[in-house]
């Protein structure tokens, strides 16, 4: 814990707060315990079902000097009695807690509506009732897709600006007809999003919300056979991370022909930290936190990775390194793709001065570095055990 004063962006000091953080198991989840307890005198009182990515900050045998401040409740919030007290006992609470990846959507549509609408409902009841601040998870999915995208193909207006930076208070929500279940997340997240405005508005509630755009880095989601179900689908990163480590081609769905822009799980952090230690600037506030410098389109995303992977294994590079896969053939019926997504950061550098760092090459090579050096061998055995038993 740092010993000089710490003082907010106003110059007042920071006072300790305890923090109740559900979903604290997860990937944000986990960078953000991390963080709090390396750098800040705050106590997480971290909620979840799972806690092997926070494992490392728990256990008492790493006699951690943060060891009083982190206290795991092993939870499921959509049902337990336990949820009101413990965000009784906390000054803020963070709600992470979702079904947020893409498989999901369009094969557990109702899953993904429970989860992320009426699971979050005693979150921000409580919060409300019990006038506690909080600040709430939602998507740069509830942007949906871009203006841009309803335009010809061959229009000029495409490449204006107007038509696809995502805003915060401008930017329309624009989502795929209801058979397309992909947009059952963003759906569910937008209208979470309206009710905990509306808690603000006629009730009081202070709240956050955070629009993630695409964050990455270490522990993101699992490794297919590895740490998590063999016939899982993790988000992109992992997906591409798991086929560079079997040698085997990355699948691009429908051409990998959206576009993303990636930030770095680290950079996005410290965005939450000045979230959490500046109330009176991020009370009100929806923020965006991405990286807009770091566009690319998912085969860019993949060739990237192809040649840092080769940089940090030494392995060299398969001869073909990708193939095209259509969604319906990789996702199932009901998945639809937002086209575009650039954040607008005019919000969240006004009020807390957040800007990224780190660039797309730099966070792969960090991060494949964490993906090999984790799960290499381990990928190499479950092969042999494999081709063994066949
Ligand atoms: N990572 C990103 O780029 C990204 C982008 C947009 C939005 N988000 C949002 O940020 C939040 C966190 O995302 P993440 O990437 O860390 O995902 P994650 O899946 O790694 O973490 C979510 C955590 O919530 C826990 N959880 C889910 N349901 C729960 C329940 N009923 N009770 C207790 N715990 C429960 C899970 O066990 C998991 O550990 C989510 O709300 C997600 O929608 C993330
Ligand atoms: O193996 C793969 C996996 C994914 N993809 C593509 O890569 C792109 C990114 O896919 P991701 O799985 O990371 O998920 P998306 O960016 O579509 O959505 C994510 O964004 C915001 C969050 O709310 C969620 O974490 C998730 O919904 C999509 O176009 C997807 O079709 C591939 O081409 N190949």
């Amino acid at each position: 814990m740092a010993s000089v004063a710490r003082v907010d962006l106003d110059g007042n000091p920071i006072k300790p707060i305890t923090i109740c953080m559900i979903g604290a198991g997860g990937f944000i989840g986990s960078h953000l315990c991390e963080k709090l307890m390396s750098e800040t005198p705050h106590k997480v009182l971290a909620l979840d079902v799972y806690n092997d990515k926070i494992k490392h900050l728990l256990e008492p045998e790493n006699a951690h000097p943060w060891s009083d401040r982190i206290q795991f409740h092993r939870l499921n919030i959509k049902q337990d009695s336990r949820l009101e007290g413990l965000i009784k006992m906390a000054d803020l609470t963070i709600n992470l807690a979702a079904i947020c990846t893409p498989a999901d959507y369009n094969t557990r549509p109702l899953d993904t509506i429970y989860s992320n609408f009426i699971d979050a409902l005693p979150v921000v009841k409580y919060c409300s009732e019990n006038n506690k601040r909080l600040i709430h998870f939602s998507t740069c999915e509830v942007y949906g897709k871009t203006i841009g995208s309803y335009l010809p193909k061959d229009s000029p207006l495409r490449q204006d600006p107007a038509y696809y930076v995502l805003k915060e208070d401008e930017s329309p929500c624009i989502f795929g007809s209801i058979e397309k279940q992909r947009w059952s997340y963003a759906c569910a997240k937008q209208l979470i999003e309206r009710l905990i405005y509306a808690e603000g508005a006629e009730n009081g509630l202070e709240f956050t919300i955070v629009r993630p755009f695409n964050w990455i880095g270490p522990r993101m989601d699992f490794i297919p056979g590895i740490d998590g179900p063999s016939e899982g689908v993790p988000r992109v990163l992992a997906c591409f991370s798991n086929n560079l480590l079997r040698r085997e081609p990355l699948k691009l769905v429908d051409g990998g022909q959206s576009q993303r822009t990636f930030v770095y799980i680290r950079d996005a952090i410290e965005a939450v930290l000045l979230m959490i230690e500046n109330p009176a600037r991020a009370n009100g506030h929806i923020f965006n936190v991405g990286n807009p410098n770091n566009e690319v389109t998912v085969r860019q995303l993949g060739e990237m990775m192809t040649e840092v992977y080769v940089k940090v294994s030494g392995e060299p590079k398969l001869e073909t390194p990708t193939i095209d896969v259509s969604s319906q053939e990789f996702y199932g019926v009901g998945y639809d793709d937002s086209d575009k997504r650039i954040p607008d950061m005019t919000i969240i550098n006004k009020q807390l001065g957040w800007n990224p760092k780190t660039s797309l090459w730099d966070l792969l090579e960090s991060t494949l570095t964490y993906q090999h050096r984790t799960y290499a061998e381990a990928v190499k055995k479950a092969i042999s055990q494999a081709s063994a038993t066949s």
